[in-house]
């Protein structure tokens, strides 16, 4: 029997465990999407307690809290953060099989040294022992980046920022790490959301410009995607819950617009088209310079409203959406192409029933010689977990070149979470291993292990065009 999480955890055979060992344990980490704020990058954020790096604003965590029976004030709530931590430590106890039960205990291991499986009675030595280091030296967020070796994070920002914290990190020359901004203009293109009309002035007030016509908002548009290019951003990533895609023109893209800033009705067919004509529009700023387009499709999102009411977005009330991809997206994909306007684009869907459709889809859009320039995005969000990475590595195995994947993001809020690169990194060297083992593939070392290095790290270095 193998000891819980051991050296060899997640490695089954020699094969497998060689890889992870001698190839990919040590490669760097090029993040290049996650929810980070670059606020706390610069100002090197420190904590008080475990439950504040550890807790705090981490909603996988939070659901899980929740289905265990504890009260939101122990969550998000009023509760003190040792009462917190202690109801974490409570539902731990009864998470296995959980993906999060297995990730925390590596953040309290890699992070904190310690090695416990948590419980309710270790909690109160835990506690002491995680907070003591944490108000010591070396236990701040730039600490955290730097000790998990990670080279490139992506943020993700709105383009009505100011990105004062990037040009600030910019300038630092002490911390070798670039923190980037990735483009992502959900709510300019949620033309029925509440909050669009409040968006478009705040977009005019950072450009300098009125944004009154269609014309003046791509215009205002693609000068803030100029100057997230003069601040190191070459990503973008846009949130797709659902799929657009209709045929339309600028002139009804334009009376579109012109309605919603009147404050007229927008019927579903008009917003289509809206978003269609934009997201052409974006991909071709993107392409021009050369920047990666991320596609985060078919999330559904907010659906307790009660707790959306009290806690907003991204606080663990969203779920799969089942919404279908296939045509609109390779049509959306193909009004880029056809222009030869379609950048470097790695596609995400949180339905896993639609790895199939992605690893086919990217087939039709390579070439350029550009070596994986359509990319089918690590597992993302709810499958982030060993069957939804596996899943996701062998439909594009099955479909495409798995030997040209840039790999695993964190996706997270927290600076705990790149433990999470470590667990794909296993999960990875497993599937290859296992096809050793079974005489699938051959046995040849150095190859794989190449392999395993380029999809820990060298593929995405040489994906992203960062400088
Ligand atoms: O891992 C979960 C994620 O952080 C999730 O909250 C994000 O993917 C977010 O919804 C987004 O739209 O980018």
């Amino acid at each position: 029997m193998a000891a819980f999480m051991d050296d060899d955890f997640l490695l089954a055979g020699e094969t497998a465990k060689t890889l992870y060992h001698d190839y990919a344990k040590d490669m760097p980490i090029i993040d290049y999407h996650c929810h980070l704020s670059p606020k706390e990058i610069y100002e090197n954020k420190t904590y008080q307690n475990l439950t504040e790096v550890w807790l705090y604003g981490d909603h996988y965590k939070w659901r899980l809290m929740r289905a265990n029976g504890v009260e939101e004030s122990h969550v998000t709530g009023e509760a003190s953060d040792y009462d917190k931590f202690l109801a974490f430590a409570k539902t731990m106890q009864v998470a296995i099989g959980s993906p999060v039960f297995q990730w925390s205990h590596l953040e309290l291991r890699r992070y904190f040294g310690v090695q416990e499986v948590i419980n309710e009675a270790n909690a109160p030595i835990i506690w002491e022992k995680v907070n003591a280091q944490l108000t010591g030296q070396g236990f701040g967020a730039r600490d955290f980046i730097v000790k998990s070796n990670v080279k490139v994070v992506c943020t993700t920002d709105d383009p009505v920022d100011s990105l004062e914290y990037h040009m600030k990190l910019r300038e630092d020359k002490e911390f070798p790490v670039k923190v980037l901004p990735s483009f992502r203009p959900d709510k300019g293109l949620e033309i029925n959301r509440k909050g669009f009309g409040e968006w478009i002035q705040a977009l005019a007030g950072v450009t300098g410009s009125p944004v009154t016509t269609y014309d003046q908002l791509l215009a205002a548009l693609e000068s803030r995607v100029e100057f997230f290019h003069s601040v190191g951003g070459r990503v973008s990533d846009h949130a797709l819950d659902f799929v657009p895609y209709a045929e339309t023109t600028k002139e009804e893209a334009s009376a579109i617009f012109a309605k919603a800033i009147a404050g007229e009705n927008v019927s579903l067919e008009e917003e289509t088209k809206y978003k269609t004509y934009t997201l052409v529009f974006l991909g071709k700023l993107y392409a021009e310079r050369g920047w990666v387009m991320q596609y985060h499709m078919n999330a559904a999102r907010n659906n307790n409203a009660r707790m959306f009411a009290k806690l907003g977005p991204d606080t663990g009330f969203d779920a799969m959406n089942d919404q279908q991809i296939a045509l609109p997206l390779a049509r959306l994909l193909d009004a880029m192409d056809r222009e030869n306007t379609l950048p470097k684009t790695i596609l995400y869907s949180l339905n896993p029933t639609h790895n199939a459709v992605i690893g086919t889809l990217i087939g039709c859009f390579q070439g350029g010689g550009v070596a994986g320039k359509m990319q089918f995005g690590s597992a993302w969000w709810f499958n982030d977990t060993r069957e939804g990475m596996i899943a996701q590595m062998k439909s594009l195995a099955d479909a495409g070149l798995l030997s040209q994947f840039v790999g695993m993001l964190t996706d997270s809020r927290s600076f705990l979470s790149y433990t999470r690169h470590e667990y794909f990194r296993r999960i990875l060297c497993n599937l290859i291993g296992e096809w050793v083992e079974n005489g699938e593939v051959p046995n040849d070392t150095e190859l794989l292990g190449d392999i395993v290095r380029n999809i820990s790290y060298n593929n995405a270095e040489s994906y992203f065009p960062f400088e």
